[in-house]
């Protein structure tokens, strides 16, 4: 995809709006706290292509992760949404540091997110293993890239620049255990 690509609500220049520009609080989105994975191959990254039918996002590239619950912690929030993204085996992967916490607000309807970004360790699904044992939710797509073949502007508009900065090696895909 081109230009701003993909994300929640309308199409618009996929840039975060200014504090004074965002109006009054009443009919703003909804402020989402989520936790999403940083997926470490090795040498690629598994990512995920949204759903052609999802509300908003349709078809865009993502993290996996998902909204944390009601007194849900991080860590536990992702390995959670792994499980229901991924199937069981993906819940054995190491969830290891933080690895930045991005904020985006999306245009009007769409939410502004908070969005914890934490590495995962998938060493042990290197080459093709990834395959065998992951079991996509219906509609979702699991994809690996190199990193030097991230499609930036297919991503979640809140994604871009943290995933510029992984792929130019400013972030660390993976740095150890926490
Ligand atoms: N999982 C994930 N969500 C992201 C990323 N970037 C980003 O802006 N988001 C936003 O964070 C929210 C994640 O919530 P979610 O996964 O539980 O919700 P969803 O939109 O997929 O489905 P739902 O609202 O119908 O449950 C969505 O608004 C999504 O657009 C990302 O890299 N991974």
């Amino acid at each position: 995809m081109t230009g701003s690509g993909p994300g929640p609500g309308p199409e618009h220049a996929g840039t975060q709006a200014e504090p004074e520009e965002r109006g009054p609080a009443i009919g703003r989105g909804p402020r989402l706290v989520v936790a999403a994975g940083l997926v470490w191959l090795g040498s690629q990254l598994l990512v995920q292509r949204r759903s052609k039918t999802a509300r908003h996002g349709a078809g865009a590239l993502e993290l996996p992760g998902g909204k944390l619950e009601r007194g849900e912690g991080p860590r536990a929030a992702l390995a959670r949404e792994l499980g229901e993204e991924w199937g069981p085996q993906a819940t054995e992967l190491t969830i290891g540091s933080v690895a930045d916490v991005l904020h985006h607000v999306y245009p009007s309807p769409g939410p502004e997110v908070i969005l914890i970004v934490l590495r995962v360790d998938a060493r042990a699904w290197s080459g093709q293993r990834w395959r065998e044992r992951i079991e996509p939710e219906p509609g979702v797509e699991v994809v690996a890239f190199e990193l030097d073949e991230l499609p930036l502007d297919e991503f979640l508009a809140a994604d871009r620049p943290f995933m510029a900065a992984v792929r130019d090696g400013r972030v660390a895909a993976w740095m150890g255990q926490c």
